[in-house]
């Protein structure tokens, strides 16, 4: 006999049992969700075989009425949640009911601390599925078989809790001449309450009355003889069951689209915002995107699923439709339906497909608007939305500014930066904030970039911007390299790194400024050739600089060459960045440097401990620390005396 043909027993996945036990302990007290989740996987099965019967209308079986039916036993105290959809094969089941194939499963379990209120939280943003059964039941059988499949490819699961605990599941064929899955939760003392039509209806109504498909429980109706209500054999129907994105707008409740975000969002939290529109034109669709309020732990992964939902005249056509957002908006949840794409549309066919870029184009800006409205706003409640939003999705959303050539600018109003304004690592000043501050005579945005906030606000390249009060954008994240390299421009003013060689402060500079560097190039002139040939290869020069106040000297990179910051970032990450040469740059009036003109002994460990701590001032590494600590020793005992 094959393996599939008997009953057998198996283990879950050490993750799915932390799971169950997790959250069993910390969604107690919200386990009303159970039935949102189950009716929102019933609901996804029956939009998986609508549109797998487009081109294969067999799997019908004769029946393309879908629906949701909910049914309760108080004598046997089950709750039952059938659907006519997709179902599963045997394969199927293992792999849905018995795993976690989500990805960033490990990193979810690692961020566990064992309070439940956070935990709760995290398993909210994990996502609460099909596991939320048991929260009311300890015991959960599933009957399930795949459309398409014969009657005797049916298959039960079926999975006791012992106390908290549930090791493992059995599975057995079975017949089963309907498709589609049914699910009965063998209720845990103390739910009885959820026997009852009232109940299961109310939930239904709170949680799930977008849901597009019937969601149907048999009729109670007042019995005048027994005098009390009795069920009824006849179903009726306890939702709206239409599609929400398609009714009007002034006909949806807040609490409508906060529900069906739940279900289309895959998430336990509400959304951030929302924009709901119907497009005409040249094509006609519908979108309702939404942003949600905290990042998914796939946002890292380039190739997770994305929010989008395509749908042509209400069917569903596909999840995760890549080409429906750009990538730096891969946040967006939601649901487009088109009224002109054709009900066969396939992957590859969008893949090439002129309508959808203009519906991606369309999308696109509906959040961008979205975004500044939140952003521009004057009511305190979305301006505190929107920083949420740049807490959440900010690193995501830089990726835009090299991304979408079309919306760059509008991107580029959207950033938000630390700054020396409040030299605090909050990411509150957006450019136009910065050029509203600008000094009189300043005509560039500086910013500097560095591996950390701290090394960003103490680096020495600030100490003249600081001098003169001119702000610098503190800039910390590695996206912001790429940010500044296909950002050089904004409102005409262009952006400039201070911690590039040639530094022109221009009409910020004051004539006597000018001609005191001109007078200490040439005093030094010198000392600066003498370090340069003391360094050699190190350096591709040494220059006086006024841009210095406090430290002695510092490092820049030529005008046209990789910053420092970039090349270590494109080393750390493995690429061949182009070799360059830094400049080394030292402050005339320093007492180190001043000492220097007289050194003739340990001129070398001079220049070489000058460097080196300039490489460290700005984040850098030391090629060879041991020599640096040997000079400095060296030379601290010369200073002695010794
Ligand atoms: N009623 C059902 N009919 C068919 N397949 C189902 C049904 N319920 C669950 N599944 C399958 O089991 C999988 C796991 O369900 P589960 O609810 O745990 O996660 P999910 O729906 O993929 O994501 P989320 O955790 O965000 O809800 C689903 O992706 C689906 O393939």
């Amino acid at each position: 006999m094959s393996e599939t043909a008997t009953a057998q027993t198996l283990n879950f996945q050490a993750e799915v049992k932390q799971l169950l036990h997790l959250m069993i302990h910390s969604l107690y007290s919200n386990r009303e969700i159970f039935l949102r989740e189950l009716i929102s996987n019933a609901s996804d099965a029956c939009d998986k075989l609508r549109f797998e019967a487009l081109d294969k209308a067999e799997l019908f079986e004769g029946d393309g009425e879908l629906k949701i039916r909910v049914d309760f036993d108080k004598d046997a105290r089950t709750v039952t949640i059938t659907d006519n959809g997709i179902g599963m094969s045997r394969d199927e089941v293992v792999a849905n009911l018995g795993t976690i194939a989500k990805s960033g499963t490990r990193e979810f379990f690692g961020q566990l601390t064992g309070d439940q209120q956070k935990d709760a939280h995290l398993i909210g943003q994990f996502g609460v599925g099909f596991y939320s059964a048991f929260i009311v039941a300890d015991k959960v059988t599933v009957h399930t078989r795949r459309a398409g499949l014969p009657a005797a490819e049916g298959v039960r699961w079926e999975c006791a809790m012992s106390g908290d605990t549930a090791g493992e599941y059995s599975i057995e064929p079975i017949e089963r001449a309907e498709r589609g899955t049914r699910i009965t939760l063998h209720l845990r003392e103390g739910q009885d309450d959820l026997l009852s039509s009232w109940k299961l209806k109310s939930l239904i109504s709170k949680y799930s009355d977008h849901i597009v498909q019937p969601i149907q429980m048999k009729k109670e109706e007042w019995d005048e003889e027994k005098k009390e209500q009795v069920v009824r054999d006849e179903y009726e129907t306890v939702n709206q069951a239409s599609a929400l994105w398609a009714r009007p707008r002034n006909e949806i409740a807040e609490d409508d689209y906060k529900a069906f975000y739940k279900h289309v969002g895959h998430d336990y939290d509400e959304p951030l915002a929302w924009t709901h529109a119907r497009v005409e034109g040249r094509q006609e669709y519908t979108q309702l995107l939404y942003v949600p309020a905290h990042a998914p732990f796939d946002l890292w992964d380039r190739n997770a699923r994305h929010g989008v939902k395509l749908y042509v005249k209400r069917v569903f056509i596909m999840d995760d439709a890549e080409k429906l957002m750009p990538t730096y908006l891969r946040f967006v949840r939601g649901v487009v339906d088109s009224a002109d794409l054709p009900l066969n549309v396939s992957r590859e066919i969008l893949q090439e497909s002129k309508d959808i870029d203009a519906i991606r184009q369309g999308c696109t800006k509906k959040v961008l608007a979205l975004l500044e409205s939140l952003a521009n706003s004057d009511e305190a409640a979305e301006k505190e939305k929107y920083a949420t939003f740049w807490k959440e999705f900010g690193k995501v959303l830089k990726e835009g500014v090299g991304e979408d050539f079309a919306n760059k600018e509008k991107i580029a109003g959207l950033l938000r930066f630390a700054s020396t304004h409040a030299d605090t690592p909050d990411e509150t000043v957006s450019l136009a904030d910065y050029i509203g501050r600008m000094k009189e005579g300043q005509d560039k945005i500086y910013y500097v970039t560095a591996e950390t906030f701290n090394a960003a606000r103490n680096s020495p390249h600030l100490e003249v911007f600081r001098k003169k009060g001119i702000e610098v954008l503190l800039l910390s994240d590695r996206v912001d390299e790429w940010v500044t390299g296909n950002l050089t421009e904004f409102d005409g003013k262009q952006l400039v790194s201070v911690a590039k060689g040639g530094l022109d402060l221009g009409a910020l500079e004051d004539e006597a400024e000018k001609k005191e560097a001109e007078k200490a190039a040439d005093e030094y002139k010198e000392l600066l050739e003498k370090m340069k040939a003391s360094l050699g290869e190190r350096v591709k020069d040494v220059q006086v600089t006024l841009r210095l106040t406090d430290s002695p000297a510092c490092l820049v990179a030529d005008e046209h060459d990789l910053g420092m910051n970039l090349a270590r970032i494109l080393k750390a990450a493995g690429q061949n960045a182009p070799a360059s040469r830094p400049i080394l740059e030292i402050n005339p009036s320093h007492p180190a440097v001043l000492r220097l003109k007289g050194e003739t002994q340990h001129f070398d460990d001079w220049a070489a401990v000058l460097f080196d701590q300039a490489l460290l001032a700005e984040g850098g590494t030391l090629d060879d620390p041991a020599s640096f600590v040997k000079r400095i020793n060296q030379l601290m005992l010369a200073m002695s005396g010794n």
